[in-house]
């Protein structure tokens, strides 16, 4: 198994190009199910969760083809079986979003509940609520979803009674060949939303106000083919805003949308880094001292979820206590104990974290316990005095492409080795 090692203590210099989200490509990869057209798409980041739901969506009968330049063309001329299995559906949580296209598609599915990143209980109630209320008959057994829709599927009035960004994205997904209209209330607002429904209107779908709480949407008989461009990731793009203001130093964040990161932008420059926001790249400086502020994770445009453990990591370096508040995940502060073999002094109870800082980290071994977690113990690492080893890397595999080579081009001592070399 493969380990990162990291020598902290270096500022980082230089430019960091950003890939495409892995959050938004996995639910346009599930998109491809629901036409018999070509989909390409372009941008797509080189991750694990990428090549695992090409995998599942091979056995489901789509081509998959790489192709040059960060494209990945799907055609899902003719389905198989709609089954996807235990094997394939357990690594990561997107691949769940193939049911509804599915039972759109093909009128009936067999699909294993979900994996993805350990963080909480994580249950499905909300998808299945949605593809029942457009007419899917479902039962569970097994650890499997069964669902028919005989009839097809028809729209619907559904109101999530919380805010879901999967169970949005897989009532889009199933609503869109309904027969007739849907309205989609309390819906979640994230970009990846907004890139689903652009990319399912350039297929020939009806779909307004993604992006808003309230979605409808015009079922429409067939969707075509389409090349869509993946919106860029807007937390790899927080999570090097972070690593440089942590190692301090001046990094530029190219092919960023940065209206997507406001709420990080707003938490950073009350701790004292510069951030210039230019049209499709931020300039990220620190060369004084980092102020503690606090901080409340919260659905879009709030402060995301998958960049709290990366703050965590930052109020370590930190002037003062800072309180952390994970409001979306009731078990996401697994980072905290790693942290701590760095050094951090953090106190955990319930659902907040109080950091307190600035402390000097020093390098130690540790252990990546989730995807963010991961990366949080590379960017406290960045910030620690000596060596650093970060066992588990397979986590951080899923979601961050070329992590090493991007952080080491500015100028990081950052290197991956196999443990049995170790
Ligand atoms: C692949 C992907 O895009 N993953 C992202 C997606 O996860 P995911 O789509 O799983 O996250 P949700 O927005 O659905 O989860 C929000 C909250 O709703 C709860 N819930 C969700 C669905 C449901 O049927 N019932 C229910 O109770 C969850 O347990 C959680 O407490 O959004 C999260 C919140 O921004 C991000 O952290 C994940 O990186
Ligand atoms: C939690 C994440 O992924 P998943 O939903 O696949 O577990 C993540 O991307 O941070």
């Amino acid at each position: 198994m493969d380990q990162i090692v990291i020598r902290g203590g270096r500022p980082l210099q230089g430019v960091i190009p950003i890939s495409g989200a892995k959050n938004s490509a996995l639910k346009l990869m599930a998109a491809a199910l629901l036409t018999d057209g070509p989909l390409v798409l372009s941008r797509m980041p080189r991750l694990a969760d990428v090549r695992f739901l090409g995998q599942l969506l091979a056995r489901l009968g789509v081509e998959v083809e790489e192709q040059a330049g960060a494209r990945l063309r799907l055609h899902a001329r003719d389905l198989n079986e709609p089954f996807a299995p235990y094997d394939l559906v357990r690594k990561m949580r997107a691949s769940f979003n193939v049911l509804g296209p599915l039972i759109a598609r093909q009128g009936r599915a067999r699909v294993s509940l979900p994996g993805g990143c350990a963080i909480g209980a994580r249950p499905v109630n909300l998808h299945l609520m949605a593809l029942e209320a457009l007419g899917a008959e479902i039962e569970l057994s097994e650890g499997y979803v069964n669902a028919r829709a005989p009839k097809g599927l028809t729209g619907a009035h559904i109101v999530f009674p919380m805010v879901s960004v999967g169970a949005t994205e897989h009532a889009m997904l199933a609503a869109v060949l309904a027969r007739g209209q849907s309205v989609l209330e309390h819906c979640a607002r994230e970009p990846e939303i907004a890139d689903l429904a652009g990319c399912l209107n350039a297929m020939g779908a009806k779909i307004t106000g993604a992006g808003t709480d309230t979605i409808t949407i015009e079922g429409v008989e067939r969707l075509n083919g389409a090349d869509w461009t993946v919106t860029p990731d807007r937390i790899e793009t927080g999570t090097y805003a972070i690593a440089a203001a942590a190692a301090g130093g001046r990094v530029r964040l190219e092919g960023v949308v940065p209206d997507h990161n406001h709420a990080l932008w707003d938490l950073l420059g009350r701790a004292g880094v510069e951030i210039a926001l230019g049209a499709d790249h931020v300039d990220i400086a620190r060369s004084g001292p980092l102020r503690a502020v606090d901080m409340q994770t919260e659905p879009f445009p709030g402060f995301p979820t998958d960049v709290q453990a990366q703050y965590m990591a930052l109020m370590t370096q930190a002037d003062g206590a800072s309180v952390i508040r994970e409001t979306i995940f009731e078990n996401r502060f697994m980072h905290a104990p790693e942290l701590a073999r760095l050094g951090a002094r953090i106190d955990v109870r319930g659902n907040e974290a109080i950091v307190r800082g600035p402390v000097k980290l020093k390098g130690a071994q540790v252990m990546a316990t989730d995807l963010r977690a991961s990366v949080s113990l590379v960017i406290a690492a960045l910030a620690a005095e000596g060596e650093t080893v970060v066992s588990r890397i397979y986590h951080l595999d899923r979601g961050f492409e070329r992590l090493e080579d991007k952080l080491s081009a500015c100028g990081a001592d950052i290197a991956r080795r196999s443990e049995e070399t170790a």
